[in-house]
């Protein structure tokens, strides 16, 4: 081969090298493009999730993706990247404060919405679940987001139904109301107004209204005008017809407390003047026992006198006639004292006698006075500890007896566990069938508690549709055993509505007392694990 040859042969060998370095090179340069762009695009996002935070952070993210696009100098990228760290930790700090800050807002906006106590009990319900995930707190904004919008969407329609409602309310009271309208008048329209449109306060009210006046007719003495006041509440009444009812009830309960003030006041003064009298009479025996006391040493003195001078007499005679004659006369006079003195006696016996029968008379009828008046205090101390309609214990005695327990269980523990039910869509009878039958739903279930449960648990009415049982002794297979068979037995109570057969059933949360526990911890645990059963679909026991 000649040297031409061979050098060509060479320099074609070295193109071809050339050529794959060129394309390798390009395939470099593509690839480290495409990983700027999407490094570029990741920076770019990073800037979007931080933006507006801080103001340093976004100019130096944005200088970033700047220097990103223009040139690939790792060195200059370090030296930003180094800067932007520091900035990206604080901006995490200051996140996890803001969290916090917002779990808090947010707990306290739902806190004071639940006391408000305006909306009405399926609100309040959703409001505690809110509240309870609220508690759970959440580890970024991201995740707040979700919880923030049932929120939003909460507080948007309790505004709605009350902007409604007081929109509509005084449209109305602008239509009716006119200058000429006397006071009575305005209030009767302003009534008319809400009644027609705060349909959903009213109702709630209304049924609040409804158990006050249960408890009413079990304790007051003005029982048949409740019971009528409670006969009227069947249909929804327009607010002022209610507030008038209210008022009507008030002043019978205000009667009833000047009556239950002036018969106390009654016996305390037949009381006070028993005891004077009382007084009065045995200062006047002891005055008339010091008088006959007198009396009686003058006689005695006399008697002493006669027989001194029948002895004087006896000593200084020699006479026996005389003597005779002496002591005869003595004699005569010391009869004759003898007399005075029986006679004295026996009047003295006389006042005595009649001065005690006095008094005994005034102290029996003050003894049956006061177990009269003690046997009303009684009556009326179990009536406040009962619950009107299902004559079972109400709350104020869970609280006592539950109280106590506490105590005990503290001082020596022992298996004591709370058991909180609630009725299943109960509100579903009330709208259905009208609120007497919900009366009576929740009479029949409180007579299937006692029959069923009150030789082992302490059982009350807590309040609406809740009741509540405190089980003492019997350890956890046992009680919730028996608290199945009281679902059981409820879930096949054959109730009867309107030709309707309708199935109750029972939703049930209960929890044993722990060494921490205090009265309020343990009935929270109870009564979230009765949520648990009703959000995994009702008629369920379940521990918590
Ligand atoms: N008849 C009657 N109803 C009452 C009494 N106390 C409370 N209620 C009603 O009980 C109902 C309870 O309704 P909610 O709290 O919505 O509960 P619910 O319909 O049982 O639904 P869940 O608890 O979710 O199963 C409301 O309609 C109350 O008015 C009462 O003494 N008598």
């Amino acid at each position: 081969m000649t040297d031409k040859a061979v050098s060509d042969k060479a320099i074609s060998r070295l193109k071809a090298r050339l050529d794959r370095a060129v394309s390798a090179r390009g395939e470099l340069e593509q690839a480290l493009s495409a990983q700027s762009a999407l490094l570029i695009g990741f920076i770019t996002k990073l800037s979007l999730a931080c933006r507006g935070k801080d103001l340093s952070l976004d100019n130096k993210l944005a200088k970033l993706r700047a220097t990103l696009k223009k040139s690939t100098n790792f060195s200059d990228l370090e030296r930003e990247i180094a800067s932007i760290s520091p900035l990206l930790h604080q901006h995490i700090a200051q996140q996890e404060v803001d969290l916090k800050a917002l779990q808090e807002n947010l707990l306290l906006s739902a806190l004071s919405v639940q006391k408000s106590q305006t909306t009405n009990a399926g609100s309040q319900r959703q409001l505690k679940q809110l509240i309870d995930k609220t508690k759970r707190g959440a580890s970024s904004l991201n995740q707040y987001l979700p919880l923030i919008n049932e929120f939003i969407l909460f507080f948007q329609n309790a505004l709605l139904s009350l902007q409604a409602a007081s929109t509509s309310a005084s449209s109305d009271n602008d239509n009716k109301v006119t200058p000429e309208n006397n006071n009575a008048d305005v209030a009767d329209n302003l009534g008319k107004a809400s009644g027609n449109n705060l349909d959903v306060i009213t109702k709630e009210t209304q049924e609040r209204f409804n158990s006050i006046l249960n408890t009413l007719v079990n304790t007051s003495k003005h029982k048949a005008d409740i019971s009528k006041v409670k006969s009227s509440l069947t249909e929804q009444l327009p607010t002022h017809k209610l507030l008038t009812k209210c008022l009507h009830v008030f002043d019978l309960v205000l009667d009833e407390l000047q009556q239950e003030r002036a018969s106390a006041k009654a016996f305390l003064s037949t009381l006070s003047e028993a005891l004077h009298s009382v007084n009065s009479s045995v200062t006047s025996t002891i005055t008339s026992i010091n008088a006959s006391n007198t009396e009686h040493d003058a006689l005695n003195l006399e008697l002493k006198t006669h027989i001194k001078t029948i002895s004087d007499d006896i000593n200084g005679t020699n006479s026996l006639l005389d003597m005779k004659t002496g002591v005869n006369n003595h004699l005569q006079s010391i009869v004759k004292t003898l007399a005075k003195k029986n006679q004295l006696e026996a009047e003295q016996r006389l006042a005595l006698n009649d001065k005690l029968n006095k008094m005994s008379a005034q102290i029996s009828r003050l003894e049956s006075e006061s177990e009269s008046f003690e046997k009303r205090i009684k009556e009326q101390q179990i009536k406040s500890m009962q619950d009107g309609l299902t004559k079972l214990a109400n709350r104020a005695a869970f609280d006592e007896f539950f109280a106590m327990q506490m105590v005990h269980y503290h001082h020596q523990s022992f298996d004591l566990a709370i058991t909180v039910i609630d009725l299943d869509d109960f509100k579903r009878i009330n709208d259905t069938y009208g609120h007497s039958a919900g009366d009576k739903t929740l009479k029949a279930i409180a007579k299937t508690l006692m029959d069923v449960i009150a030789e082992d648990a302490f059982i009350c009415r807590y309040g609406g549709e809740e009741f509540v049982l405190i089980f003492q002794g019997f350890d956890k297979v046992t009680v919730i055993n028996k608290l199945n068979i009281l679902r059981k037995k409820v879930a096949s109570l054959p109730f009867t509505f309107k030709g309707n057969r309708v199935s109750i059933s029972l939703s049930l949360g209960v929890t044993f007392v722990q060494a921490g526990d205090n009265i309020h911890s343990a009935f929270e645990r109870a009564d979230a694990a009765l949520y648990r059963a009703k959000h995994d679909g009702k008629n369920r026991v379940i521990y918590g």
